[in-house]
């Protein structure tokens, strides 16, 4: 996980639970991701900085000075963003102090808030195959190429690698849930369980409360919405009232494909020692990087922390992009038969590539598809979020918190700045200030914020 140093500003899992007063112990990882792709180019992205330009200059000594310019463009934008104090960029108070208090910071961001990463690499870079690399760096958190990749977004996990590093809490990625459920609830707050809102409830234009499937309503001065602005806007709320706001969203960002899963426990003798806990395969051919099941992630957390299996056994979270197309009108014999089949196919090519032995090793097998996403987390399609269209103008279209319906907000990976837990954790701040301001908790002024957010829906229908 990013987010989880105890330095800079961007560590907003850590902030995030010390606000409701709790901790999590966390695990360094070495090595980032280890990437085998193609044309036999392996590389791992150390911890350390200075580690991972030695390893990627090696494999492209001609391009020595490419390399330094590009990912020294992203540190210049990382440490403007680090330097900042993270709150709502749609509240005037708080956005003009920024620029007050740190011009060079705030204008270097709005300088390349519109770029996109791919274009910074091509005016450094000319090798096609590192070029297809930063391609591939991009994909692995955004499920695009650099080209349509936010700047902003690739310089923050470009360099936060290696500022905070990569950090996995002890226990898995579940405790950060539970840990925040658990401060929550002794900070005073409410949690419920099993509780499907079908509708948000609109009264004069007005969000006022949520239905529950089960006919239960709640009635609050604010709403916010967690779910995609895809579920928000076509099934919470009626599709014909689009607002011209969400139209143009939706013409400008589609739902990115969503994943097949696949847990295996394994016997742990056949992972070769020193085993990278991150890996990122690519075989053959670069044109496959965005196709479904084109390239592979693997996880396998307990390289870092053993006590998630028993002894002698490993997990590997296999898992390759695949959309809910593919899974779609088959009968429970064939929709059964035909994940046994991917899965089967995706761990052959694993066994080839970095573990020989690995089908006979499995002791234990779990596959999940889109279907399971759609139905575990409701967002449409299983979608892992949006994903640009055509060519972004960097994050200018993304769209904030607040929306075309007085009293309800969205957050989540369908507003700026994306996907990713530190993007949608950074979304939660700017939603809980914007809140904040609106319910008279922060300071606010009619007047400048009306000018503001006209100002960004008009920079938005530049994008
Ligand atoms: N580091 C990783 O390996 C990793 C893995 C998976 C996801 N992620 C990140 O997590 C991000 C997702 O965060 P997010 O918060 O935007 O989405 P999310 O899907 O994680 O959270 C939305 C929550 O809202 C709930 N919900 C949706 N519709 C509802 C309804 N109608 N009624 C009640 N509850 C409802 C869902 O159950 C879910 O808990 C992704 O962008 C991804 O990058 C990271
Ligand atoms: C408003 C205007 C107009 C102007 C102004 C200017 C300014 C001031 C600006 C500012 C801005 C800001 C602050 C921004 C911010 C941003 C941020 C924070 C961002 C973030 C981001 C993040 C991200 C993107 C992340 C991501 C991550 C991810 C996705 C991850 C994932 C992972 C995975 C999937 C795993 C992998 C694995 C393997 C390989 C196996």
């Amino acid at each position: 996980m990013f987010g989880f140093s105890d330095k800079g500003n961007l560590n907003l899992i850590t902030q995030a639970l010390a606000a409701v007063g709790c901790k999590i112990d966390v695990i360094p990882d070495p090595t980032t991701v280890h990437f085998h792709l193609p044309d036999d180019l392996s590389v791992q992205v150390h911890r350390e900085y200075s580690d991972f330009v030695a390893e990627i200059v090696h494999k492209f000594p001609h391009e020595k000075e490419g390399i330094l310019n590009f990912y020294g463009e992203c540190w210049k934008i990382f440490n403007s963003l680090n330097s900042l104090e993270l709150k709502s960029l749609e509240e005037p108070i708080y956005l003009f102090g920024q620029f007050f208090k740190k011009p060079i910071e705030c204008l270097t961001l709005a300088y390349y808030l519109p770029q996109n990463a791919g274009d910074i690499a091509r005016k450094f870079i000319k090798d096609p195959q590192l070029l297809s690399f930063i391609d591939a760096e991009c994909f692995i958190v955004s499920t695009v190429n650099a080209l349509q990749t936010p700047m902003i977004n690739a310089s923050m996990v470009l360099c936060d690698r290696h500022f905070g590093g990569i950090n996995y809490p002890v226990g898995g990625v579940g405790e950060i849930a539970k840990s925040l459920a658990k401060g929550l609830v002794k900070k005073g707050s409410e949690i419920l369980y099993k509780a499907n809102v079908t509708n948000i409830i609109v009264n004069n234009g007005k969000a006022v409360g949520v239905k529950l499937s089960d006919g239960r309503k709640f009635y609050a001065r604010t709403i916010i919405s967690n779910a995609t602005r895809w579920d928000t806007f076509g099934k919470l709320l009626e599709k014909k009232n689009l607002p011209k706001e969400e139209e143009n969203f939706q013409k400008a960002y589609v739902k990115a494909p969503s994943f097949l899963s696949i847990h295996v426990g394994i016997k742990a003798e056949i992972l070769p020692p020193d085993t990278d806990c991150h890996h990122f395969v690519l075989e053959d051919d670069w044109k496959n990087l965005e196709n479904s099941y084109g390239s592979i992630f693997l996880s396998i957390p307990t390289v870092l922390d053993s006590s998630l299996a028993p002894e002698g056994r490993h997990i590997l979270h296999i898992f390759t992009t695949s959309s809910i197309e593919d899974w779609e009108g088959l009968s429970r014999k064939d929709y059964e038969a035909k994940k046994e089949l991917v899965a089967d196919k995706i761990i052959t090519r694993l066994e080839k590539k970095l573990f020989p032995g690995l089908k006979s090793a499995i002791v234990f097998k779990e596959v999940g598809t889109p279907k399971t996403h759609r139905r575990y987390l409701a967002r449409d399609s299983g979608t892992y979020g949006p994903m640009p269209r055509n060519t972004p103008k960097g994050l200018l279209g993304m769209p904030f918190n607040t929306t075309g319906i007085d009293g309800l907000y969205c957050v989540g990976d369908s507003c700026f700045p994306g996907q990713g837990v530190i993007a949608v954790a950074f979304s939660g701040v700017m939603c809980a200030h914007r809140v904040g301001a609106d319910l008279g908790l922060e300071r606010k002024s009619p007047v400048l914020d009306a000018a503001l957010l006209r100002l960004l829906g008009w920079l938005r229908t530049l994008a």
